[in-house]
């Protein structure tokens, strides 16, 4: 693999809060990512420390093989866009495509307004007179059309509508195959990228819990339910997430539990099998479980 970014042991501490926790992986050129985690788990921390914005406590990043803060080489491959972003008081939309423009060498003005029309964003408006999803509308077109070999979305997008998020999905999938890059959308709206993402980054807590082929991820776990004695069979020897009684039956949620053995034993048990989605098993691994089913995180890895 070709990594356009690695970061090792990277820790982050605000005081007594430890946002990010000895956390380590490579991003790979030409690849979408999913960097997903609950509220709080550092997602936003990190994506500020990968792209130079903040410091790290300890550990180190390297992005296109050198530090990223205050590298304005480095920075011109990297576009993050997030909803935060403050412009200039003056700024109408034609002003951001000026200035993105002169920041990023990759920059295509006819794809940027091609963008604008499709979400029906006014070029001639002023920034701080767009509504919330058009300054989500706005983000989310600098950073397509930005074409940034590196780039981050942080949940830029929760402005907009479903049609509107569809329609970004659709840009981005179309623009990527014809200027591949990497993309790393940090998003709870799993469900919604879940087909657009080749690798999930899943941080609970500040550490890093999977960094893993989505393909692999969607098959990996099921929703085995069936009468107790045959759900504890299936189970036995497998990784258990998750238990719950449903109306004299149990319904289990069991990692690796889709092979062609684990099929047949569930058809002697009669046990059904149900796959999980992938916003499902993000649930699992990172809510705490409610009941004494025993889980084993570490077995997600
Ligand atoms: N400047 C700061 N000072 C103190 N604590 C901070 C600061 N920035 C972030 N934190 C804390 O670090 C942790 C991680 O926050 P972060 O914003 O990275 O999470 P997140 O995964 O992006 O969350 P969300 O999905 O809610 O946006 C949280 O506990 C947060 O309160």
């Amino acid at each position: 693999m070709t990594a356009v970014l690695t970061a090792h042991g990277v820790t982050k501490r605000f005081g007594d809060v430890t946002a990010l926790d000895d956390v380590s992986f490579a991003l790979a050129e030409h690849t979408i990512y999913g960097l997903l985690g609950r509220n709080g788990a550092g997602k936003t921390t990190l994506m500020q420390i990968l792209t130079g914005q903040a410091f790290a406590s300890s550990g180190n990043v390297s992005v296109f093989d050198a530090p990223p803060v205050e590298n304005p080489a480095v920075l011109s491959k990297v576009c993050f866009v997030r909803e935060s972003q403050r412009y200039p008081h003056v700024y109408t939309v034609r002003h951001v495509f000026h200035t993105a423009r002169r920041l990023f060498a990759n920059w295509d003005d006819t794809f940027a307004h091609g963008l604008a029309a499709d979400f029906q964003l006014p070029a001639g408006r002023l920034v701080r007179r767009l509504s919330r999803g058009m300054l989500s509308a706005l983000g989310v077109t600098v950073g397509l059309a930005a074409r940034a070999p590196l780039t981050f979305f942080d949940e830029p997008y929760l402005g907009l509508d479903p049609a509107a998020r569809q329609l970004f999905y659709d840009r981005l999938l179309a623009d990527y195959a014809g200027h591949p890059r990497t993309v790393v959308l940090s998003t709870h709206l799993i469900d919604e990228v879940s087909d657009l993402v080749e690798r999930v980054l899943l941080i609970d807590r500040g550490r890093l819990l999977l960094d893993e082929d989505a393909d692999d991820l969607r098959g990996r776990a099921v929703a085995a339910t069936g009468r107790a004695e045959a759900v504890d069979g299936f189970a036995a020897g497998r990784t258990e997430l998750h238990r719950e009684r449903l109306s004299g039956l149990v319904r289990s949620t069991i990692l690796d539990g889709l092979g062609p053995h684990a099929k047949a034993l569930a058809q002697t048990l009669n046990v059904e099998l149900e796959p999980l989605s992938l916003q499902q098993l993000v649930v699992r691994l990172t809510v705490p479980p409610t009941t004494t089913a025993p889980a084993d995180r570490e077995a997600a890895r």
